[in-house]
């Protein structure tokens, strides 16, 4: 309900509407254990609070070093798609993926940066307001993983550690044996643990737990906006609408992104 109105939204494909807390993939490096929603939320959702709390969307920055299958990532699950060729991401770009959870629609505005070196001055001006970092790397060149730190450091200069949560991502899965990539999990887990982050490995080609990963990422998003909103904070939503508000000069303005495509450090 918003303005006395109650707001219809088109539907949205089965796999994208939540009702039960999505499990985690260890719970050696998780952001929660609990296989439940917050009892304030479900009680709010019951009461229909998301509408009066203008709760609609989150924004989600994807970071890692070039190459590691950020932009694979984000196509499985937006598209469906596999793309074997690579084709570096310029500046960023980005998606809106629509979900309901718990009965309300609610949206992942989900940023794609450029992992390359010269285009990091633009793909950090979009950072700002991110609720969920996602610190993609491959499980296949490990010192990728040694990176992740640094890509931690970079996205929460830009943003309060408050008010962020964090997913380390291992990208690839595909490419390695059982035994290897237990190996390299077990010192992403400690890595993730180290980050307080949320540890998922993952295969764009195959899609295993591309869905599960990003099902995570929408009912944390949703649940944490929620409780900050019910606590009088400031909603996690993008602008007032389901569209994005356009101000240019602003770290969210898709305009600017273009233009910038053009320049880079
Ligand atoms: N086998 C396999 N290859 C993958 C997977 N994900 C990505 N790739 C390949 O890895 C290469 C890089 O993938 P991208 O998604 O473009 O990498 P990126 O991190 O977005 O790169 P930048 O845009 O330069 O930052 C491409 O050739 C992909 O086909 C995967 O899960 N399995």
């Amino acid at each position: 309900m918003e303005n006395g109105k109650m707001q219809f939204s088109a539907p949205v494909s089965r796999d994208r509407v939540i009702s039960k807390f999505p499990k985690w993939y260890t719970p050696q490096a998780c952001l929660q254990t609990k296989d439940h929603w917050h009892v304030r939320v479900k009680t709010a959702c019951k009461d229909r609070a998301p509408w009066s709390l203008g709760m609609k969307m989150s924004k989600v920055v994807v970071v890692g070093d070039l190459y590691v299958g950020k932009t694979c990532l984000i196509n499985r699950f937006c598209k469906d798609l596999f793309d074997r060729d690579y084709k570096a991401t310029i500046g960023v770009d980005f998606e809106i993926e629509r979900f309901q959870l718990l009965g309300f629609p609610y949206s992942l505005q989900i940023w794609d940066t450029a992992g390359q070196e010269k285009f990091k001055c633009i793909a950090s001006t979009y950072y700002r307001g991110a609720q969920i970092i996602i610190i993609v790397f491959d499980l296949a060149d490990i010192r990728t993983l040694e990176h992740t730190r640094q890509w931690l450091v970079e996205a929460m200069k830009e943003n309060e550690p408050r008010s962020c949560s964090v997913f380390l991502i291992g990208a690839k899965r595909d490419l390695l044996a059982s035994a290897e990539c237990q190996r390299v999990e077990r010192d992403a887990i400690k890595m993730a643990a180290d980050m307080r982050a949320e540890f998922w490995s993952v295969s764009s080609k195959t899609g295993e737990n591309v869905q599960e990963c990003f099902s995570r990422v929408a009912a944390v998003a949703f649940e944490d906006s929620m409780l900050q909103a019910l606590q009088g904070g400031v909603p996690s939503h993008i602008g007032s609408s389901d569209l994005i508000k356009i101000d240019r000069g602003t770290a969210g303005d898709p305009r600017a992104a273009d233009e910038n495509r053009l320049t880079c450090c």
